[in-house]
């Protein structure tokens, strides 16, 4: 390492450029409440990970790049939010590794330890270092590598399942592709792959100098064809009786989640049906961030809900009565599934559009209990024959 890389430590954007930091990083009233941890470009945690970019934030966490001196390795460290949500995470991360035979494509953690401040502790994973999530990347890859992810995506949840735990997350933002590995010893090239830190410090001033800082963006030269799913913040083992309210966004969350009806590994499928779609397309499937909004949309593509779940609805606001009538007729003008696929996929055979269709149909079934395992739609024959239009044997 030269002097110039000790000393590089991104740059604090003037104040006409402090939207482009602020609109990609986290709520900076989260560092006020003592929910996030402030990280500087540049701090070292447990005499060893020494911080050098950003990766991205969720509700519970900010996850950082940092270099292990120790093994002189790149990893990311995410920082939880203090208390139970954090704990709990953990404690999956040890349960998936201890349940789980083959954990491959499971974006596990490595090593793990607290901080304190002066009202807190928070609890941090290291985690292998990946690359963008879906969400952020999806419309940027070509089709080939899409469809690749979809199969890997499935085979992770199958391993999964097998090990009897449930994601209960599995949405576009927790499924992240790998870097291809670079020149780890020097700052400078690093800098020149994924952008040099642009930041501006929080404010108010913590108990410690805290700065937001705008994650990575890896060129697609250094994004791989390899899909992690990660995130095991809200996971359970099957069988579990959750108590609390946290949920995948609404547009990945079964519907039966807003009926009263307790997490399973069908759950899971659900979620996986609309990553698939929206790896198929390009765009998610269903729209909306409040429940009863998604809900909407799943009626209007796939039909009314069961006649039994009425007067369930739990997901915030209130039902409408259409969404289980099952006389139900499509809204004048609004489009179906088919008519969606075609206009989004206007490239493909309608050969192709019935087998997508029928996997659909089949994995977006309402009831959970006639919804397919992850093996089961990996063994079957329209799953294997659409992926083979695209040249992908497993
Ligand atoms: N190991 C990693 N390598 C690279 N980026 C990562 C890694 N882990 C997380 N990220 C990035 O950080 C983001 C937030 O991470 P994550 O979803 O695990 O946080 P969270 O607080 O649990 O989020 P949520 O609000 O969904 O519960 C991810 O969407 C991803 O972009």
């Amino acid at each position: 390492m030269t002097m110039n890389d000790m000393v590089d430590l991104g740059e604090f954007v003037d104040s006409d450029d402090e939207c482009d930091v602020e609109d990609f990083a986290e709520d900076p009233e989260r560092y006020s409440q003592g929910l996030y941890y402030p990280v500087c470009i540049g701090d070292v945690f447990s005499n060893r990970y020494r911080i050098e970019h950003k990766l991205g934030h969720g509700g519970f966490s900010t996850v950082w790049m940092a270099h292990d001196m120790l093994k002189k390795e790149d990893i990311a460290l995410k920082i939880m939010s203090p208390g139970q949500p954090g704990e709990h995470e953990y404690h999956m991360y040890k349960k998936v590794l201890l349940a789980v035979s083959d954990t491959s494509n499971l974006l596990l953690c490595k090593d793990t330890f607290l901080v304190h401040t002066p009202a807190n502790t928070h609890r941090i994973v290291v985690l292998p270092l990946q690359g963008p999530n879906l969400r952020d990347y999806t419309v940027n890859q070509p089709i080939v590598t899409r469809m690749k992810g979809a199969v890997q995506i499935l085979q992770a949840l199958s391993r999964l399942h097998d090990g009897g735990i449930v994601h209960r997350d599995l949405n576009s933002a927790n499924v992240m592709q790998s870097l291809r590995p670079f020149d780890t010893s020097s700052i400078a090239t690093k800098y020149q792959k994924l952008g040099r830190p642009r930041k501006v410090p929080v404010r108010p001033s913590q108990w410690k100098e805290g700065e937001l800082v705008r994650p990575i963006s890896a060129t697609q030269d250094l994004v791989l064809d390899t899909f992690f799913i990660g995130d095991f913040g809200l996971a359970v083992e099957v069988g579990t009786v959750v108590t609390d309210s946290f949920q995948t966004p609404a547009k990945y969350c079964a519907p039966e989640r807003s009926h009263n009806v307790d997490p399973s590994l069908a759950l899971d499928i659900w979620s996986y049906m609309c990553l698939f779609a929206e790896l198929y397309t390009g765009i998610p499937l269903f729209r909306g961030s409040a429940n009863a909004t998604a809900i909407r949309s799943m009626v209007n593509y796939l039909g009314p809900l069961p006649e039994s779940w009425k007067g369930q609805f739990t997901g915030g606001g209130s039902s409408e009565d259409a969404w289980y009538n099952q006389q139900r007729m499509p809204n004048p003008g609004s489009e179906d599934l088919r008519e969606r696929l075609e206009r989004l996929r206007p490239d493909v055979s309608s050969n192709e559009l019935d087998l997508v269709l029928g996997i659909l149909r089949w994995g977006l079934a309402y009831r959970p209990e006639e919804r397919p395992t992850a093996l089961e739609i990996l063994q079957h024959s329209s799953f294997k024959s659409l992926m083979q239009n695209y040249g992908i044997k497993f």
